[in-house]
């Protein structure tokens, strides 16, 4: 359709004359006034034209003024050199449309049935929406472990995509001299705008480098002070609780304590003491200053959409996007992180550079460059405070919600601190490792809620891999992304028996009496569950600073507080989505009084006597 005005008419007059020209039949009409249906040459000239469209004007002109549109309405096309290379324009694109649809049909059929051997929920095979939605579902834990017990202990999530919940398979594509590498899913974890960090490399031989020049600092030989930062940051953690949160019924003073919260300042504030010298200053101000936590819980929906449709994580390039990233200028959030991380590393740089025995400083004396320890400080923040909390909240709540298991640990360590053989106030990590009860409870805290649920994807050489599900050969092509079920791996009732879903630390308890089958079941689940870290050429870095807080700091804080959840019925809110977001973790927390046979005598003034609720059947 062509719109004229007739008052603009010369100019709009020689287009209508031009357009006409490739038209059989035009419909020329003023609104309702007048209608002219004309019947054209196949080639009408241009005479013709001018003189026809001429009379129609001036004659509408006459009946409504002049100040109207005219519409010309093409109904019927045909011949023309324009036209036909628009029709000729139209049909390639058409073609194209189609080719397009056709090239996407076939792939995602070949995609589908390269992976059929494998089961899975039946539109993962052929979209990744199922994988979103999961993944939205903030309990992929729940969801992927229904999976792999449905379909096998490797199955299929996405187009091109498995998850295992099987630990050789996991080994296998971690073990140093793996075919297997980091699939495309880890540029997700990029976290810096413009760089990459030891996490994220897909590259292998830049991962290698990287991780080979930062694993001496990591390892805790060229920082001596690591046990006495932790220890500081402890004691300013159990000091908090105790001047803060603490109840005394018996001063009428009730509180309560989020220990969500409070786990993540101490997590926070070591990591940061650790990795520069620094605490953040989280248990201090008993506040989160930077808004970290808030902006991890802002990040979350990019969290999933990245987690699923990694090749977004390109749009980081262009200009418009990558403004509105964290930037260490912010006043808040990750970016105010990285503003802090950067001047921690500015200081070892340049004339009067600080020198520190501490991670920092074992990462400069190995060349990393000041760009590179930005972006690694950074990641060693987000890896190593969130699991950490995550590991300590939930072991503390499994403990003090099982009292059974509580009092026999308190037992235990109370007898060991009367024989002298635990320091005070702190007890050393040394120390911790060598009370069974306390590391059997440690790890089945860790194995009940791994803190990293994320699918640390491997990807299948060129030549595609054999997989082995539940004794059946499968095929999986090169380039097929393989994630990981941690949350499935540890509760796996052929490794950890029939009641993997409780926590019962028990069950990782040997005597000299066990028989050698015994041995291998605790060997086996052993094995297992120190794959929380993840394995060989990937595994963590961090984990000996990870289990040393663990070690203090869950018996510490048992030793100083009764801890008792405010609703059993709902502890806390959780989201799962690779990492554990716990919030709304509300206990009472009393001072954990030491009673003796004594003591019971004469609680309460002698009085331990209690009148009973009047019952139905009394009369
Ligand atoms: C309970 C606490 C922790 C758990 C369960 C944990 C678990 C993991 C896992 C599963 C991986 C990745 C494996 C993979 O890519 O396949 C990893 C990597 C890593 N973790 Fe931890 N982590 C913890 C604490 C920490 C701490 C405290 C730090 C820092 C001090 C840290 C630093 C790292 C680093 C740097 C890597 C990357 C290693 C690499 O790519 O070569 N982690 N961790």
């Amino acid at each position: 359709m062509v719109i004229i005005t007739p008052a603009a008419s010369p100019k709009h007059h020689m287009e209508l004359v031009q357009t006409m020209k490739h038209l059989r039949t035009a419909v020329v009409s003023c609104g309702t006034f007048t209608r002219h249906r004309l019947q054209l040459d196949s080639e009408p000239s241009s005479a013709h034209l001018t003189t026809t469209f001429g009379a129609i004007r001036d004659r509408t002109n006459r009946l409504v003024g002049g100040a109207f549109k005219f519409h010309i309405c093409c109904s019927t096309l045909e011949g023309g050199g324009a036209l036909r290379s628009k029709l000729v324009m139209y049909s390639a694109a058409l073609s194209l449309a189609i080719g397009v649809v056709v090239l996407y049909v076939v792939r995602a059929v070949r995609t589908y049935y390269a992976l059929s051997q494998f089961g899975g929920h039946g539109s993962a095979g052929w979209s990744r929406l199922w994988l979103l939605r999961t993944q939205g579902s903030g309990e992929i834990n729940k969801r992927f472990t229904k999976i792999n017990n449905q379909y096998g202990s490797t199955a299929r999530i996405g187009p091109e995509m498995l998850i295992t919940s099987d630990p050789e398979l996991f080994r296998r594509m971690n073990a140093v001299r793996s075919s297997f590498t980091r699939g495309p899913w880890y540029k997700a974890l990029k976290l810096h705008p413009e760089r990459d960090n030891i996490i994220s490399y897909v590259d292998e031989r830049k991962h290698a480098d990287i991780r080979s020049r930062m694993a001496p600092g990591y390892s805790g030989k060229e920082n001596h002070h690591t046990e006495q930062d932790v220890d500081d940051q402890l004691l300013k953690y159990l000091e908090l609780v105790n001047s803060k949160y603490v109840s005394k019924p018996e001063d009428g003073i009730f509180r309560t304590v989020d220990l969500s919260r409070v786990t993540s300042f101490f997590t926070l504030d070591v990591i940061s003491k650790v990795a520069f010298g620094q605490p953040f200053g989280f248990l201090d101000k008993d506040d989160d200053p930077f808004g970290y936590l808030a902006s991890l819980a802002e990040m979350l929906l990019a969290v999933i959409v990245f987690g699923v449709y990694t090749e977004i994580t390109n749009l980081m390039k262009i200009p418009l996007i990558k403004a509105a990233l964290p930037k260490s200028t912010d006043k808040r959030g990750l970016g105010r992180v990285m503003g802090f991380a950067g001047d921690m590393v500015q200081e070892r740089f340049g004339q009067d550079a600080v020198v520190r025995q501490d991670v920092l400083g074992a990462f400069v004396n190995r060349g990393l460059t000041q760009g590179e320890l930005e972006s690694e400080t950074l990641t060693q923040i987000t890896a190593g405070s969130d699991s950490t909390a995550s590991a300590l909240r939930m072991t503390l709540h499994f403990i003090s919600t099982s009292p059974p298991i509580q009092d026999r640990l308190l037992a235990k360590v109370r007898a060991e601190i009367e024989a002298g053989r635990i320091s005070r106030p702190i007890i050393k990590d040394f120390e911790a490792r060598q009370l069974p009860y306390l590391q059997a409870c440690i790890k089945e805290g860790l194995r009940m809620y791994p803190p990293v649920t994320g699918l640390m994807a491997k990807m299948a050489p060129e030549g595609g891999a054999e997989i082995e599900v539940d004794g059946v050969e499968k095929f999986a092509p090169g380039g097929t992304q393989v994630g990981w079920n941690s949350w499935g791996m540890m509760h796996d009732p052929a490794v950890f028996g029939a009641d993997a879903d409780i926590f019962r630390p028990e069950r990782w308890l040997l005597s000299r009496n066990s028989s050698d089958q015994e041995c291998d079941r605790v060997n086996r689940m052993n094995e297992t569950a120190t794959l929380c870290f993840g394995y060989g050429r990937f595994g963590c870095l961090g984990r000996g600073v990870a289990t040393m807080e663990l070690n203090k700091a869950v018996i510490e804080t048992l030793l100083r507080f009764n801890l008792q959840p405010c609703s059993l019925a709902k502890p806390f809110n959780e989201k799962i989505v690779g990492f554990n977001i716990h919030t709304d973790m509300y206990f009472v927390a009393t001072e954990r009084k030491h009673f003796t046979k004594a003591d019971f005598a004469t609680l309460n003034g002698g009085n331990i006597d209690a009148g009973a609720i009047a019952g139905a059947y009394e009369a």
